[in-house]
């Protein structure tokens, strides 16, 4: 990868190997000052806490750093590392065939050579993935990466790779989810991990995926249809991870993958340097504290695991969380050793040190006011002249790709209450770069102390009006709980170990029930705010707040009759929809009109939504199915669920079902009418980019059985498709009234199956 390093733009002000902000063209001067100031309060957090202490020898074994040199060598790593622009990083889909796979890796190291084989290079921990030492503007951009440039388009559009950050894909390699099993993803969207899991879940598995803001719970849901598994065993829900309902369901497998303040991300979303605030890990605490609690203590079987993970290097989003959960837990729950091949992770951390910004809320808001209007003027500077250069977003991350499936910057952006916002050190005052002299802990402390930041050793010594940010649980465990929780088996992914974004995970094995009080005890927590927090909060507000009232069987109901966004607008036609049996008069009419006949098609898994007159009729997986029978939909609102399959049609005047590509291959074992096998040729003639195609273009045979077909939908499969995998293609077609055939495969579609088609040719 070194070739590629040297074409790095290059910082003058610091040595070769640690230069911030290097190969981060375009938006140079928003990058530039925000580098070359930096964050001193993060700066100085971080080395308080001890980030930069341990380092790597030759020999790659982790030793403490022993002097100054060694220490600021260290920190200078990290900091460079953690301002560079991000590395590129895909995988191959695990649910492609192994053949087609084998030919698009061959693909891609011949179109790879021209620049050297070594800027690429695999994940070991997860095998067919990839991390270039490139990143994506660099593809774009560069003219010897043009060809591979298409190809990364291509085959990302066809499904067969997925772009996604390393450290992105741990948390789902970690939870290690066998086939069959019940998993929850507590907060889910943009999708990456979810689509990850779901690859290897197989339909004899469910997934549900959650999500509590009602826009990126849509986001979620066209990600995963986008990325093509076509997998009729995940449910999309919009719910407060806190209070998903436990009454109806357990998980073998949880992913907790907590909002957070997300400054492990620094690199793709460099805004990190800007607005980073201790006061907003706090308060994050408490909410992915919840949110966690409520999946090992209520959502997840004995036996089963949950997998917690934040991208943020805080302590106090991460070890300290694990830690009251394990406290809660009295011995339910135990952290598992990981283990990740050839990837360089640190231990996690069994002291930290508590921090809180000294100002109190009314000045941080007034400074905040007064700073306002400045900023606004500054960042708009800023944006204009990022604008000019051509950038696209990607080096500040402002804004999303809507191809992109791994998106931190939107999906990591926290749920920070009003006192956090409030706190954020949009400008924090000091305007010289952390440079510290020595490694003395007492030193560090008191740089971290100037910046703005109080410190207490422990809880008691935290006075009255911090008490309603800091809490007991922020507080490193004491020396007996540090011999039985074993943090050090979490894992803390440091940006300048693998050139990754930071990350930090942790596998949590449930390995006895947990009591009722204990869990109550936590199930409450929102009645144990603060007093100054409950004192600001009329009764009505603090019932709002915890959500709405409990159901018949003591449950808090998060299901509203309408769903709201961010900003508290109703979302249209959400909230109200359930899946719904169909009708019978229907059922008997698709029966009829396609040969459903088949012993083996269970009826019941062709469902509709309440408000839709059966106009489209899905598929569900029998797993996801008994999960709708249980109630889930009483009590939590359902985004979306199983396939497309049928929707009704006014082509060519009729008003008929036509079978839908989405579910097509679910359809097909059980089609006993309007199915016809096509050769090669003929399949393919069938994915122009002609919306119709004359039925005389066709082979002979074909041609004859398409014309004694009446008006109406039809499936063409691709000869091989019983026996085969790789041949495994359908398309869902039109007969029209005149001597023509409509296709009806969306045009991303249609180009992933024309990738799968050409693959096959060129293995013929
Ligand atoms: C770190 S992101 C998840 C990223 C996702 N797992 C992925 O791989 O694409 C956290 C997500 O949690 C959502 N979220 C925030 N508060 C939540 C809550 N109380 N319950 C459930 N989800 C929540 C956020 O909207 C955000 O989409």
């Amino acid at each position: 990868m070194g070739k590629f390093r040297g074409k790095r733009r290059k910082n003058k002000d610091q040595p070769e190997g640690q230069r911030s902000g290097e190969n981060r063209a375009g938006g140079e001067s928003y990058v530039a000052t925000i580098i070359d100031h930096g964050n001193y309060k993060m700066e100085a957090y971080y080395a308080a806490q001890g980030l930069h202490n341990t380092q790597w020898t030759d020999n790659a074994t982790l030793t403490s750093c022993s002097n100054w040199g060694e220490f600021e060598a260290e920190r200078l790593r990290w900091r460079a590392s953690a301002t560079q622009i991000l590395p590129a990083s895909f995988r191959f889909a695990a649910d492609i065939p192994s053949t087609l796979r084998e030919k698009c890796e061959k693909e891609m190291n011949e179109l790879l050579q021209v620049v050297g084989n070594d800027v690429v290079r695999p994940l070991q921990f997860l095998p067919h993935a990839y991390q270039l030492g490139v990143d994506r503007s660099m593809i774009r951009k560069d003219p010897n990466l043009k060809a591979f440039f298409e190809w990364v388009k291509l085959r990302n559009l066809a499904g067969f790779i997925t772009r996604q950050e390393t450290v992105s894909m741990v948390p789902p390699v970690v939870l290690q989810t066998q086939p069959g099993d019940c998993v929850l993803d507590m907060c889910a969207a943009p999708g990456s991990k979810t689509s990850q899991i779901l690859e290897r879940l197989g339909v004899e598995g469910s997934l549900i995926a959650n999500e509590n803001n009602a826009k990126r719970a849509h986001m979620l849901v066209s990600q995963l249809r986008r990325i093509m598994h076509m997998n009729p065993s995940v449910l999309v829900t919009c719910c407060d991870g806190q209070f998903f309902p436990s009454k109806i369901l357990q998980f073998d497998r949880i992913l907790c993958d907590v909002p957070c303040s997300g400054d492990g991300t620094s690199r793709k979303n460099i805004g990190v340097w800007k607005t980073w605030s201790q006061a907003a890990a706090l308060s994050l605490h408490t909410l992915q504290l919840q949110i966690a609690w409520k999946g090992a203590a209520n959502l997840l079987k004995v036996g089963g695991y949950m997998c917690y993970s934040t991208c943020s290097n805080n302590p106090t989003e991460n070890e300290a969380v694990v830690a009251e959960l394990l406290r809660k837990s009295n011995g339910a729950l135990e952290l598992v050793e990981v283990n990740l091949e050839g990837f360089k992770t640190r231990p996690g951390w069994t002291s930290w040190k508590v921090f809180c910004e000294s100002q109190t809320q009314r000045e941080s808001k007034n400074k905040q006011k007064k700073n306002s209007a400045k900023m606004m003027a500054k960042r708009r500077e800023w944006q204009e002249k990022e604008a000019e250069a051509g950038d696209d977003g990607e080096i500040v991350a402002a804004t999303a790709s809507s191809t992109d499936v791994d998106n931190p910057t939107i999906s990591d952006e926290p749920d920070v209450d009003e006192e956090a916002k409030a706190s954020e050190s949009k400008d924090d005052g000091i305007k010289e770069r952390f440079q510290p002299t020595t490694m003395d802990e007492e030193y560090l402390i008191e740089m971290a102390k100037k910046s703005g930041l109080e410190y207490w050793p422990s809880y008691d010594g935290v006075p009255e009006p911090f008490r309603g940010r800091v809490r007991p649980s922020h507080f490193k465990p004491t020396d007996e709980e540090i011999a039985s929780f074993h943090l050090r088996r979490c894992v803390r992914c440091l940006p300048n170990d693998n050139d990754t974004g930071g990350f930090f995970v942790a596998l949590i094995r449930k390995v006895g029930d947990i009591s009722v009080a204990d869990r109550q005890q936590h199930d409450d927590l929102d009645s144990k705010q603060p007093e100054n927090k409950r004192a600001r909060l009329g009764e009505k507000e603090i019932e709002s707040k915890q959500g709405p009232g409990l159901d018949d069987t003591g449950e808090r109901l998060v299901k509203g009759n309408q769903v709201r966004d961010e900003n508290g607008k109703s979302i249209q036609g959400l909230g109200k929809d359930d899946f719904v049996p169909v009708k019978d008069n229907i059922l008997n009419e698709l029966i009829d009109t396609f040969g459903l006949t088949e012993s083996n098609f269970q009826k019941d898994l062709i469902m509709t939504r309440a408000s839709s007159e059966s106009k489209n009729i899905y598929y569900i997986s029998r797993p996801i199915k008994n999960i709708i029978d249980k109630g889930i939909q009483n009590k939590v609102t359902v985004i979306s669920s199983g396939l497309k399959a049928f929707v009704r049609s006014t082509l060519d005047g009729t008003s008929m079902y036509r079978v839908c590509q989405d579910a097509a291959h679910f359809l097909v074992p059980h089609m006993s009418k309007r199915k016809f096998v096509a050769n090669i040729d003929d399949f393919e003639k069938c994915l122009t980019s002609e919306r119709f195609i004359q039925i005389a273009a066709f082979s002979d045979d074909l041609q004859s059985q398409i014309r004694e077909l009446s008006i109406g939908s039809f499936v063409l499969i691709l000869d091989g498709y019983e026996d085969e995998l790789q041949h495994k293609m359908v398309v869902t077609l039109w007969r029209c009234r005149t001597d023509r055939v409509d296709q009806l495969v969306a045009q991303v579609e249609r180009d992933a199956i024309v990738a799968k088609v050409r693959s096959i040719r060129e293995a013929l």
